[in-house]
């Protein structure tokens, strides 16, 4: 037989078997009932080229508009708008992470985020969980208004009509706040964008999720010959695990010692203290020179009392130091470095993404922005003074127009995806004799399922018109019955998950909220904005790849200071 012959033959082989395996997913699968398209079914290329076109969550919404709430979107993959099937899959069964977390690694090594099975993640969470109390994150509430004052100041101080790219902007802000609040150490990474100074670590950040992406696209020698490359650019993402790292392990060294000295009973040396952070967290090391180190210039309310006693407060990286596994022996260095690289990638792309598109809706809604002024100036008479914490819990139009922007504009919109587990042993009750029942859908072992929050946020018989930025709708309206107002806003709020749900939940909701809370205030009390030349629907057209971010990767903000300002 010649060559071409062979080579017909194994051609004509492989289309049967395709044809086979084709038939078998449609027809036969134990997912073969459930909806969804045949191309869905057949093959994962299909949403994988969604997922590389960073479209993924719009597909999906397509998708449950089309087929209803249940959706098989690969061979292997289901999605589901519902809120029972949410309850279930994470609160009541809590079913294990899929394999798509692994992608996040951090320093090779588990962190929360990526802990798949839920008992060994229950043990990571306790860990950190103390942490983000919001008694904890009282004491850290100086740290953040300081960091919020140092940006109002750089804003006051740009020339007339700069455009501000404020997704840059506020990464910087949310790391110098969570690397004060996770070591006590004064990053100055505002400081540094304000001279245009590059932040190594809000770099590596940044591309730590690309280099995730990339990674996991291609075998690990490709991987590691693409990072052999001699191009500086390339260099610093393949080695920006590395750089986060080696900025964690410092903090580790840097508390040591400090635990060391305070062990020692000889007078501590000043020479040796004072370069340590955690006693001083607000040395500068970068930022605005006299204003950034100055405690008197912190635009907090709290009297210096919240200072007086450093060790009142709480920081995560000791805290985690000190956690002891159940068996007694304390969390490695390595998993607490993991750890605190986790939260530094999980809290600050979302936050300044958040934030950005907030203050781009009100550019285009005057009269959002209207009643907000009203709220914020009432209770923020002196603009650099920012209200305390109960303070803010407490405005409710503020509340509102956060409950509203999470909806719309939550940085996590995405998938999050489940296993259905081989066995009951860990979650009894929740699978039946073919598995799993998702709406009436047996789904076996292995099987991937998952919910979003672009879809559950979009339910239009939960959000009426729920394309419309309304803050509105979580208002209780007085010409309502107020049982009636009740149950919608229960309703409502059983559909949010910006944060994910049940017990995989955002470990950082609690900083997040206050952080957005303080940032808002401060900037709306002192600036008028509005969209730069070419930030717009198109520029600012949502894309996502887990996190969400505008097209363009840049949102473009005027600051301009608000006139007569106290
Ligand atoms: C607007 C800002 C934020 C959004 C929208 C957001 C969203 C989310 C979501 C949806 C998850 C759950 C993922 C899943 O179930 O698969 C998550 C997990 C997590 N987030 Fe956030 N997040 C934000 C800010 C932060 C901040 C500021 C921190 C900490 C500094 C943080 C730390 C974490 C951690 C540690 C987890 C893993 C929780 C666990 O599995 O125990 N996040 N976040």
């Amino acid at each position: 037989m010649s060559t071409l012959s062979l080579s017909l033959v194994a051609l004509a082989l492989l289309c049967v078997a395709l044809l086979v395996r084709a038939t078998y997913l449609l027809f036969f699968h134990p997912l073969s009932s459930i909806p969804g398209p045949w191309y869905a079914a057949v093959s994962s290329l299909w949403i994988t080229t969604h997922v590389l076109r960073l479209e993924q969550c719009k597909t999906i919404h397509a998708l449950f508009q089309v087929y209803g709430p249940v959706v098989r979107i690969a061979p292997n993959k289901v999605a589901f708008c519902d809120l029972g099937a949410m309850k279930s899959v994470y609160s009541t069964c809590k079913l294990d992470k899929s394999d798509y977390y692994k992608s996040v690694l951090t320093n090779d090594n588990d962190h929360a985020m990526t802990t798949l099975p839920h008992a060994q993640h229950s043990i990571r969470r306790k860990a950190y969980a103390s942490h983000y109390m919001p008694s904890n994150l009282a004491k850290l509430q100086p740290e953040i208004c300081e960091s919020t004052g140092q940006v109002i100041d750089i804003l006051q101080h740009l020339p007339a009509n700069t455009p501000v790219d404020t997704l840059s902007l506020f990464s910087h802000l949310a790391l110098d706040i969570i690397v004060a609040s996770s070591y006590g150490y004064r990053l100055g990474a505002v400081g540094k964008w304000a001279v245009q100074a590059e932040e190594g670590l809000t770099v590596a950040i940044g591309d730590f999720p690309k280099r995730g992406i990339l990674r996991s696209a291609v075998p690990k020698w490709a991987w590691n010959l693409v990072c052999k490359i001699p191009h500086a650019r390339l260099r610093l993402l393949c080695d920006s695990d590395k750089i986060m790292a080696e900025f964690v392990s410092t903090r580790v060294y840097e508390m040591r010692a400090k635990l060391d000295i305070e062990k020692t009973p000889a007078p501590i040396q000043p020479a040796i203290v004072s370069p340590i952070p955690l006693s001083f967290p607000f040395l500068s090391v970068g930022g605005l020179g006299s204003r950034s180190s100055s405690r008197s210039a912190s635009p907090c309310p709290s009297d210096d009392s919240s200072f007086a006693d450093e060790t009142e407060k709480s920081y995560l990286l000791p805290r985690l130091l000190a956690y002891k596994y159940p068996n007694g022996t304390p969390m490695p260095e390595k998993d607490a470095i993991s750890e605190c690289m986790g939260h530094m990638v999980a809290g600050t792309d979302t936050t300044s993404i958040s934030l950005s598109y907030f203050l781009w809706e009100l550019t285009r809604r005057r009269e959002i922005l209207h009643k907000l002024r009203n709220e914020i100036d009432a209770v923020m008479p002196d603009s650099k003074t920012i209200p305390d914490i109960k303070t803010l819990n407490g405005m409710e139009y503020l509340n509102a127009f956060i409950k509203e922007g999470l909806r719309i504009y939550g940085a996590v919109p995405s998938l999050l995806e489940r296993v259905i587990p081989e066995s009951t042993a860990l979650n009894k009750g929740c699978l039946g004799p073919d598995g799993f029942d998702l709406l009436g859908y047996a789904l076996p072992p292995g099987t991937i399922v998952g919910t979003q929050a672009w879809s559950m946020h979009r339910d239009p018989a939960v959000f009426p018109s729920p394309e419309t930025f309304l803050p509105e709708r979580w208002l209780v309206s007085s010409k309502e019955d107020s049982e009636a107002e009740t149950a919608r806003l229960a309703q409502m709020s059983s559909y949010m998950m910006p944060f994910g749900t049940g017990s995989r939940m955002c470990g950082g909701l609690n900083l997040t909220h206050l952080a957005l809370r303080i940032i808002l205030v401060a900037v709306l009390r002192n600036f008028d904005i509005e969209a730069a030349a070419g930030t717009d629907e198109k520029s600012m057209n949502m894309r996502d790849s887990f996190v969400m971010f505008p097209a363009s990767m840049e949102c473009k903000l005027i600051f301009h200071p608000r006139v007569p300002s106290v």
